[in-house]
């Protein structure tokens, strides 16, 4: 059996996102359009002795038992009894807690490397599950592409829909705590959501226009009231795209433009008037998940 496996994870953007409700456990009912862009982290997996050992320079990425890396190895050591070890090296390329599951994409990955590395033999829907335990945003980022998930976010739905959508991702140099956006999220003050059916025929038809005009994130207002800067860069970022958007939690800013040409173009354009902290790039929708390269 081999001993070495590399990995790409790709990042995830909320083409939609809906609340519902509140669960019992404190977590929300949600119903998102989850897409993979063309931007990943690369992972290198080395079956080792013993132990779980993570080497990252990514200074906001925690090396020991707070990684989700580190995470789903020892979820799955645990279970199965596993007497190997696993070394991890990544190399981050994927913002951190930026809204776009950088830290989720890495755990989805470590699943697929270990249930390889270590001979587990599980589906992906027992790694889905596994990836459950762990985030809500982990299920998805092992397949990828355009899925619809429902539920806490893990109920998830591939749809056989690839659009070509191009982009501009603006990261702007602040993190933001997931748990604290939806903490503060009032349901009740809330009397317009997205529509989620408008959007999937939008895409189905591939009419950029519709699509666009349905591109929405319910979280926005509640990122915007904590963070008033996300408002400015979004009017920064609208004066050269078609359309801007939160991604996830945020505060990561996504414009829309219809060709790669003129996502360039905006990147470029944005990085001259953005400070050079910001972390601006062009990217487009991927049919894609965790992958061998
Ligand atoms: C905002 C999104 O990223 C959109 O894809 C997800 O809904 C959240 O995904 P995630 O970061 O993987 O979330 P988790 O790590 O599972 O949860 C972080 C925190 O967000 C809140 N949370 C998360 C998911 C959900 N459906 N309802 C919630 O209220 C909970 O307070 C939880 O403690
Ligand atoms: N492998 C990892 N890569 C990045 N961050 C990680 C990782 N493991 C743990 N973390 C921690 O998780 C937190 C959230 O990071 P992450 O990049 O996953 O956020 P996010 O993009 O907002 O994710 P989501 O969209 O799933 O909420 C960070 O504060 C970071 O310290």
């Amino acid at each position: 059996m081999a001993d070495k496996l590399q990995l790409k994870s790709y990042a995830k953007i909320n083409l939609l996102l809906d609340v519902l409700g509140k669960y019992e456990n404190d977590y929300h009912q949600v119903e998102m359009i989850m897409q993979t862009i063309d931007l990943y982290d690369k992972l290198f997996f080395t079956k080792i002795d013993s132990g779980i050992n993570i080497e990252c320079k990514h200074p906001g990425v925690p090396s020991g038992e707070k990684n989700l890396i580190y995470q789903a190895a020892s979820l799955l050591r645990d279970e199965f009894a596993v007497e190997s070890g696993l070394k991890v090296k990544v190399e981050k390329n994927i913002p951190v807690a930026a809204g776009l599951a950088g830290g989720s994409s890495n755990a989805a990955a470590t699943l697929v490397a270990v249930n390889k590395l270590w001979g587990l033999g599980l589906n992906t829907s027992e790694l889905e599950k596994r990836g459950a335990e762990l985030g809500s945003d982990i299920p998805f980022c092992l397949a990828g592409g355009t899925q619809l998930a429902t539920g806490t976010g893990t109920e998830l739905e591939k749809l056989e829909l690839d659009p070509k959508l191009d982009l501009v991702v603006v990261n702007p140099p602040f993190e933001v705590s997931t748990a604290e956006i939806y903490k503060n999220l009032n349901l009740a003050e809330i009397n317009c959501h997205p529509q989620v059916e408008k959007l999937m025929m939008a895409l189905k038809r591939d009419d950029y226009r519709d699509i666009l005009s349905n591109l929405e994130n319910l979280l926005e207002l509640v990122a915007i009231n904590r963070y008033p800067k996300i408002e400015e860069i979004k009017k920064i970022v609208a004066a050269e795209t078609d359309r801007v958007l939160m991604s996830g939690s945020g505060p990561t800013i996504l414009g829309f433009v219809n060709s790669k040409s003129k996502a360039q173009e905006a990147a470029a354009s944005l990085k001259q008037k953005l400070d050079t902290n910001y972390k601006i790039v062009s990217a487009t929708t991927v049919n894609t998940g965790v992958e061998l390269f």
